[in-house]
């Protein structure tokens, strides 16, 4: 076991494409999903310890290091002692995977600690198992199946969240069609603009209900569309939009457009593969 701290980063996720294609007697939604990773992202201390939670960063005080913290219970589900500390660069109910990708943090972490990872990931989130590999994926099931795809093209992006909050059951009561067609057939994607194409033959089912409840949804996706995005669209549950853009220069020269409307607005790429040490 480590003596000193490790660190682990914990990138944001991007649902690609959300299509909802039923519904189980439990109530949680059947999903297809193309989801990848954003090389921003929250960022975990570990270090061996009593169990204790402290949190800074931009977005540290919207969030409680108290039990229900899901870092807490991941590393409480593994049974493991370990001092950490979240730095919260992500917004919080934004739909970029946030408590979901931080107790997988947590998890890989404490592997590296020496400890064992707990059975049932999907106890602390849906999106926990796909959080764990950090890496372009196929998600269906609740959550639980995940598909590793080949590495996606470079991808030049610009993640927006308008400072609204979404709750995920919330926005999922709000869908009025639950059944809907799965993913199409996934290629390899050889370029950015072939997957744009694909894309476009998809959805987000959770776009439609999210956006009536937080209309200023629509304005986002249209600032990136207006600054432009060749695609745009919203992730999860929202209310974080992304879009794809040409060049670096381009994405940063929208992202500092969406922020001067007070919006959260970062211009990003896909995460590296996470190294192990
Ligand atoms: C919508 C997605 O963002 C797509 O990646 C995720 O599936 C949500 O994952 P998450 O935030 O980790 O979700 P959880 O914390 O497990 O679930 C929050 C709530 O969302 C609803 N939920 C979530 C996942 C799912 N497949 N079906 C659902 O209906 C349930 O009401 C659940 O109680
Ligand atoms: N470490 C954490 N980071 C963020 N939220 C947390 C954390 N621990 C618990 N939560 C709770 O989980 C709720 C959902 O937050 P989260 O940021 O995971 O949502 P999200 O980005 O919409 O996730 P998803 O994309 O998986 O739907 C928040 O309301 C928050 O109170």
């Amino acid at each position: 076991m480590p003596m000193t701290s490790l660190v682990e980063p914990a990138p944001a996720k991007l649902n690609l494409a959300l299509h909802v294609t039923g519904r189980r007697a439990d109530g949680y939604h059947l999903l297809d999903s193309l989801v990848c990773f954003a090389s921003v992202g929250d960022e975990l201390h570990l270090s061996p310890g009593p169990l204790s939670l402290s949190i800074d960063g931009p977005f540290g005080e919207g969030l409680a290091p108290d039990d229900d913290n899901l870092c807490l219970r991941a590393a409480r589900l593994s049974g493991a002692e370990a001092a950490i500390r979240l730095t919260k660069n992500l917004p919080v109910a934004s739909g970029i995977g946030g408590g979901s990708a931080d107790a997988a943090a947590v998890l890989r972490g404490l592997l590296r600690m020496g400890y064992e990872l707990p059975p049932d990931l999907q106890r602390l989130g849906a999106d926990v198992p796909v959080c764990l590999a950090s890496a372009s994926a196929r998600m269906q099931g609740i959550g639980e199946h995940v598909t590793p795809l080949p590495a996606l093209p470079v991808l030049h992006l610009v993640l927006a969240n308008p400072a609204v909050a979404l709750s995920t059951p919330q926005v999922f009561a709000m869908m009025e069609q639950r059944e809907n067609p799965p993913l199409p057939k996934i290629p390899d994607f050889g370029t950015a603009g072939e997957l744009i194409r694909w894309l476009r033959g998809t959805r987000n089912d959770l776009e439609e209900p999210a956006r009536r409840l937080a209309p200023v949804i629509g304005e986002v996706l249209a600032a990136l569309d207006a600054t432009g995005a060749g695609f745009a669209r919203m992730s999860g549950s929202g209310a974080t939009c992304f879009g794809i853009f040409d060049s670096v220069g381009r994405a940063a020269e929208s992202a500092g457009i969406l922020a001067r409307q007070g919006w959260w607005a970062v211009a990003t790429e896909l995460a590296q593969p996470l190294v192990p040490g």
